[in-house]
């Protein structure tokens, strides 16, 4: 009667009656915007949220790892899992747990209940939104990782997780956003959340409208908070960001200095004494050979110099039904420069990642100062990779470098370069900085060792790349065609530094078609096509004056392709 006779007197068009109303439908509303008892509901709802998101996340990540897992029962029971949470109402799955639990002995409160149910469907969408980061990654940034002695799990963490987050982020915060609001439907298993809190009062005075509306404000306000977290997680993950040291910015502001200073300022030479900085893309790294000599001489002791280093026997791998090498045998002396040519699909690159056991070879064997990379005697005879590859690869100390750089995105260049050093070796921060900077130092590059690597040109990260592969003390490089990736004008920097590395007397192996650099800085120049050694020998006779009609044809083709001087 009431309110018929309020919509009467609106109605009839009496305007005071009507903004008495609208006042007190706003004050209404705001009360309960403010009130205890729906925010308490709310508190429910963040606290269901915060924790099945976490449990959510974690399970989410171990689904998410085995449907990557090369194991198809494991990819099997994964997909599984994820098909039937994905596959059937939340609310079905809630009530289904709250039912079922107490068959098998475990009884828990509503709340808990919750908890459980909303973890368990998380699990099934962060999996697959957490497997499409990790596929988001390039594979070369783990092969990298992998190479300079990182085991699976520092790589996922240290590498690949941290980029994956730029593409794992958004689904998240979409997620989370969603759960937040499908806490309602906990109700049904009486958790006395925001919406059953509005239920209930509303059940009492019928006010829908001005109840449910400041239950509405509560979400929106909460939602929002989430996607500003989602806009600040984004924002520290974001590759393109401009990297500040610490305290940088309030410097910036105030005037003054916290922390400390960055890694440019620190190798940098005083302002004064500086000579002109030469265009970016064209600098040269310095003469001094001190870093290259040093390690040069502790990878492997003068004294032993010519001595046998990497010593391959009969070194046979397939792919399926192709053979790519078919029994190759070399060995590489200490302090020696090795250049490997070939035409295309020859099989060097492949032959080149065995030797660091980063593909198994199927017969022969390979061994680098004496020890097997991984391999360890078969009991049936011929050998077999051991569990531990990751330390088998770190004891072996080789580096790595490869055509398309494979830097990892997410970290400045000095970052590059400790990575390993710090946790693969062990090394104390701050001495592996200074190592980095060194290093960095020699490969002309001080001023960018703050820089991301999409800041610098391709020749300034394949320098990187060296420092990077170099600080783990290597006693053998291997360059898998380090300069094919560069613009012609680049090659002459990442060369040049590669020839102060062969004059220190470091062991290098190096695939390249660089037929100039080969004569000019390798003792022996190594011809393979279609997976066979098919002559070596100094590069006077191999380049010069080849035995082979192979090596000819070979040769007379990458002189009519070099660039004219
Ligand atoms: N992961 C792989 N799976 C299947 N086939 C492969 C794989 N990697 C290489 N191959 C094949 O093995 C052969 C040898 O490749 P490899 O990269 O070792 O040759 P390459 O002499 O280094 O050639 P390029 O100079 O073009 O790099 C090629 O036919 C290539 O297609």
């Amino acid at each position: 009667q009431a309110s018929a006779s309020a919509a009467l007197q609106e109605l009839s068009g009496d305007a005071d009656a009507a903004v008495a109303v609208e006042q007190h439908w706003i004050w209404e509303f705001f009360s309960y915007a403010a009130s205890e008892f729906l925010w308490i509901g709310a508190w429910t709802a963040v606290k269901i949220t915060a924790l099945a998101m976490a449990v959510g996340l974690v399970l989410g990540l171990g689904l998410a790892l085995m449907r990557l897992s090369g194991l198809f029962v494991v990819r099997a029971v994964a997909w599984f899992y994820i098909w039937i949470v994905r596959g059937t109402p939340q609310l079905l799955q809630l009530v289904f747990i709250y039912d079922a639990l107490p068959y098998i002995g475990l009884k828990f409160d509503s709340f808990t209940t919750a908890v459980i149910g909303f973890s368990l469907n998380q699990a099934a969408f962060s999996a697959e939104i957490i497997r499409g980061g990790i596929l988001s990654v390039n594979k070369a940034q783990s092969t990298a990782a992998t190479a300079l002695g990182m085991g699976p799990v520092l790589t996922l963490r240290r590498i690949i997780l941290p980029q994956a987050m730029r593409s794992i982020l958004p689904g998240v915060g979409n997620d989370t956003i969603s759960m937040l609001k499908l806490t309602s439907i906990a109700s049904i298993i009486f958790v006395n959340e925001l919406t059953f809190r509005a239920q209930q009062i509303v059940g009492q005075n019928f006010r829908f409208f001005t109840v449910f509306a400041a239950a509405g404000l509560i979400y929106l306000i909460l939602t929002s908070a989430i996607s500003l977290a989602q806009g600040w997680a984004e924002a520290r993950f974001d590759l393109e960001r401009e990297r500040r040291p610490r305290g940088e910015t309030l410097r910036r502001m105030f005037g003054f200095r916290l922390g400390r200073k960055s890694a440019a300022e620190i190798a940098a030479p005083a302002p004064s004494l500086a000579p002109a900085a030469p265009a970016s893309g064209t600098e040269t790294a310095p003469a001094g050979e001190d870093v290259f000599r040093m390690l040069a001489t502790s990878a492997g002791g003068a004294a032993k110099r010519g001595e046998p280093f990497v010593v391959c026997r009969n070194v046979q791998k397939s792919y399926g039904d192709r053979a790519v090498l078919k029994g190759i045998d070399l060995t590489v002396a200490r302090g020696e420069v090795v250049v490997l040519l070939g035409p295309s699909g020859s099989g060097k690159s492949t032959f080149l990642r065995t030797i660091n056991h980063l593909e198994p070879m199927e017969w022969g064997e390979i061994t680098v100062d004496g020890r097997h990379v991984g391999y360890v005697p078969a009991p049936g005879g011929g050998l077999r990779s051991t569990g531990g590859l990751a330390k088998a690869r770190a004891d072996a100390r080789i580096g790595m470098v490869f055509q398309h750089f494979n830097l990892f995105a997410h970290l400045s260049a000095l970052e590059n370069v400790i990575e390993a050093p710090i946790r693969v070796f062990g090394m104390a921060p701050d001495a592996a900085r200074e190592l980095g900077l060194k290093l960095l130092a020699e490969v002309g590059l001080s001023a960018h060792a703050d820089h991301l690597p999409h800041r610098l040109s391709g020749g300034q990260q394949q320098r990187v790349a060296i420092a990077r592969a170099l600080a783990i003390s290597p006693k053998l490089m291997l360059f898998d065609e380090p300069t094919s990736a560069l613009d012609p004008e680049l090659v002459g920097e990442v060369l040049q530094v590669m020839r102060k590395l062969a004059d220190a007397g470091m062991t290098m192996i190096v695939v390249t078609h660089e037929i100039r650099f080969a004569r000019e800085v390798a003792d022996r120049v190594v011809f393979m096509d279609e997976g066979v050694i098919v002559e070596q020998g100094p590069p006077s006779e191999v380049i010069d004056d080849p035995k082979q009609e192979r090596t000819r044809r070979f040769l007379r083709v990458m002189e009519r392709a070099a660039p004219t001087p």
